[in-house]
């Protein structure tokens, strides 16, 4: 490591985000390129950079610097370049000559001490003055609070956000209390903040300490799906984390109990601790599914009945007295549930009860969580479908710095239907904006299949709203879609009761093909998509065949299994330009998928001048080019929209030869293949292979072990969620039947 002082005399390049700055140093002897992070970048400043010289391979010989100190210029042709940068406000390169000619070497100590002193300078009165002393006094606070946090490993764009909120108190604020940078910074969690803390010799008692430990213990509850968790199991493991006692823990928790930070509650007899948020949205849903339930209904126009029977004749299809039941209970409800598995006539009822809405005039909408999702039921319905999220009009507010529903409870959508398929995958903030957006008098209709894989974010909203036993629900159990026309909907019906698949039978479009090792479940895969299945059945390999995996990791795992695919069907070519992002590489014509919701994103559709922002958790798209001059690669969704990615946001992609179980939910294909090999018992489910098996419409291909895939189907502990949807909305629902005497609305499927 060496050391090196001298003026930044050009920036070539400055991410204000991560800090990444290159630039063109001068010191009292040479011209360097230097590379490193920095706050802010101004040419001007004068700098002492730690760091060694390294060798790039096109750009030569480089300072990178691990450690910058900003240093004030002390000769005059240095202070005089520096307040002519443009870092200080109000000074052009004219007035720094003429400040610089009336104080010398001066200047600096002047403006700081005795700023009043700069009127004496032709052409600045106090005004100017003033301006340019509190500019001069801001950009040295912002050096030292730089300066500071440098030390404890927090970025340059962190510490600009800090300064921004704090000003110059941000060093005293964050020593009296390091948790704050988990609450003010996204993205730093609490063990680094813990670190920082025990350097800052912050006591491990602390009540900061153990309160942010309770903040971080509850939320990575409510990242693994839940929405509160049991005051013991809480106390318990913070303590843990802490190597606390559970008592210390406790009284905390009921510190910031008062202060409102969480909140305590009784589900089921037991203490329970929520943050607070989620309580709110829990109460929230409660709150308006009763409202919606109770709701005054406009009575469609025509006879139910013989609407139903118009649709018959029309499809030539004759409904099961419980298809029909179910239809007369979305149309006679404020809230209706439909749920069954797949080829059990969802579809068929939910075009059903759109034909008997329109015949009467009313307004229908229909949306679905995901973009995919959506697109299917546009298909298979005739009517168009949204996101949920559109149908919603999110916008991204600047202001706010976060996405916001143009429809909520102040102005509400406005139909006389709502119906939402998918619904298994409404986590509990989804349901709590779609049902603030829902006035009472609006139908809601969720359809769904309620043995998929819960939704992603927390809560068990569509289970915890059947279980209930207050929201009317018809449960179909019968597959209409005939065993000889598709073994795959049998055989999920029966993985779905615990029984075992029928397999590769004749003529089926279910098989499973054993192999022993990984090593040859991967090669076996590669070759049913690059060779067989598209020699067999047709099939576009990329486009048509999707493999999917329990889990990310091991040699099935889709880290592996896209690397592989890759180099099967899209490797290297001199054609195709590539980025290495991490440890793999984007090539142009991959198949890649957002993982993750991103509301700012531009996309245009060029051919008929279309553009909006957005793109999804879970969109699919195929790589159309990489420009490694510009940094940016751009990837074409749903054959329309292209999205232009800078190379800075690449960790919002990731490679889609295979994807998770837990992702692909919501999407079909046509062809689905998954390994099953040893996976960890909390993934190795019943309800996870379900979800995978439903995935596939024409051919559902198993590679592995069948032994394993039964231990999958014989283990149904699904894993455990802690949710007080279903607790909360009996109570609600029971409270509001005894207080308005309204009849008992449950519904037994029994009397069907
Ligand atoms: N009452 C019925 N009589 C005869 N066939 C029916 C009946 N109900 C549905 N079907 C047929 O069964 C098949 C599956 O129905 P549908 O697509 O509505 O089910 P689904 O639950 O939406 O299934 P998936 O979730 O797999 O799409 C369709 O071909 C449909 O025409």
């Amino acid at each position: 490591m060496e050391t090196k002082k001298g003026v930044l005399t050009e920036i070539i390049f400055h991410n204000d985000e991560n800090g990444y700055t290159i630039a063109d140093m001068e010191t009292d002897d040479e011209l360097l390129t230097v590379v490193g992070n920095l706050s802010s970048a101004a040419k001007g400043t004068c700098l002492e950079l730690t760091g060694t010289f390294k060798n790039h391979p096109r750009y030569g010989e480089q300072f990178v610097f691990t450690e910058a100190r900003e240093v004030l210029p002390t000769t005059r042709a240095g202070i005089e370049g520096f307040l002519a940068s443009g870092i200080i406000k109000g000074i052009g390169s004219k007035t720094a000559g003429a400040i610089v000619a009336k104080f010398g070497e001066e200047t600096l100590q002047i403006i700081e001490k005795q700023p009043e002193r700069l009127c004496e300078v032709p052409g600045i009165g106090s005004k100017k003055a003033d301006v340019i002393a509190a500019s001069f006094a801001e950009h040295r606070e912002f050096a030292d609070v730089s300066l500071f946090f440098q030390g404890y490993g927090v970025s340059a764009a962190q510490t600009l956000r800090l300064y921004k909120g704090y000003g110059k108190d941000a060093v005293s604020l964050i020593q009296e209390n390091p948790y704050r940078l988990v609450d003010e910074l996204y993205g730093f969690g609490f063990r680094r903040a813990d670190d920082v803390a025990a350097r800052m010799g912050v006591a491990s008692d602390s009540p900061f300490r153990i309160q942010s430990g309770i903040r971080y213990g509850l939320m990575s509850y409510v990242s693994d799906g839940s929405t509160f968790v049991p005051q013991e199991v809480l106390c318990e493991k913070v303590a843990q984390i802490l190597e606390l006692t559970r008592e210390q823990v406790k009284d905390e928790l009921v510190n910031m109990a008062f202060t409102g930070d969480v909140q305590l509650d009784t589900i089921r007899d037991e203490p329970v601790v929520y943050l607070y948020s989620y309580y709110l949205a829990e109460q929230k849903v409660c709150r308006n599914l009763v409202a919606i339930a109770h709701g005054d209904l406009k009575a469609p126009a025509v006879d139910i009945k013989k609407s139903i029977e118009m649709t018959e004749t029309a499809t030539g299809l004759r409904l099961s007295e419980k298809q029909k039941s179910a239809v007369l209970r979305a149309v006679t409800s404020g809230i209706s549930v439909i749920t069954g598995g797949p080829g059990t006539g969802k579809t068929t009822i939910i075009n059903t009860i759109i034909n008997v809405f329109e015949e009467s005039g009313f307004n229908v909408a229909i949306a679905a969580p995901t973009g995919r999702a959506a697109k299917r039921i546009t298909e298979t319905s005739g009517h168009y479908a949204s996101t949920i999220h559109r149908l919603l009009e999110y916008y991204y507010s600047e202001g706010m710095d976060e996405m916001q529903f143009g429809k909520n409870a102040e102005d509400p959508l406005d139909y006389d239907v709502v119906i939402i398929d998918e619904a298994s995958m409404i986590d509990l903030l989804l349901m709590q904006s779609l049902t603030e957006a829902i006035r009472p008098g609006t139908r809601l209709i969720l359809v769904g299949d309620s043995d998929q894989l819960p939704s992603v974010g927390a809560g068990n909203v569509l289970t915890d709203i059947i279980e209930s036993g207050m929201i009317q629900t018809s449960r179909l159990t019968e597959i209409y879609r005939q065993a000889e026309e598709s073994m795959i909907v049998v055989n999920a019906h029966r993985i779905n009761h615990g029984e075992y698949p029928t397999l590769n039978g004749k003529d089926t479009d279910f098989f499973f093909m054993e192999r022993s090792s990984e090593k040859e479940m991967q090669r076996l895969i590669t070759e049913l998509v690059t060779r067989r299945l598209p020699a067999y059945y047709g099939v576009d390999p990329v486009g048509e065949i999707q493999v999917l995996s329990p889990t990310k990791k091991g040699l099935v795992g889709t880290v592996e299994l896209n690397s592989v695919l890759q180099e099967a069907c899209n490797p290297a070519s001199p054609d195709a330009a590539e980025k290495k992002f991490g440890d793999h590489v984007f090539r142009a014509g991959d198949k890649v998928m957002q993982i993750r919701n991103n509301y700012q994103m531009e996309w245009k559709i060029p051919g008929v001048a279309q553009s909006g922002q957005g793109v999804f958790n879970g969109d699919v798209g195929f790589i159309q080019a990489i420009d490694n001059e510009y940094g940016s690669l751009t990837v074409l969704y749903d054959d329309e929209r292209f999205v232009q990615y800078d190379f800075s946001q690449l960790d919002e992609l990731e490679l889609a030869y295979a994807v998770t179980v837990h992702k692909s939910q919501g999407s079909e294909f046509p062809v689905v293949i998954m390994p099953v090999s040893w996976f960890p018992p909390m993934l190795a489910t019943r309800n996870l292979l379900y979800t995978a098996v439903t995935r596939g419409k024409r051919i559902v291909v198993l590679v592995g072990s069948e032994n394993r895939m039964c231990a999958m189907i014989d283990n149904d502990r699904i894993r455990l969620r802690y949710s007080g949807l279903q607790d909360r909305l009996g109570r609600m629902m029971e409270f509001e039947e005894t207080d308005t005497g309204k009849e008992e609305l449950v519904w037994d499927d029994r009397d069907v």
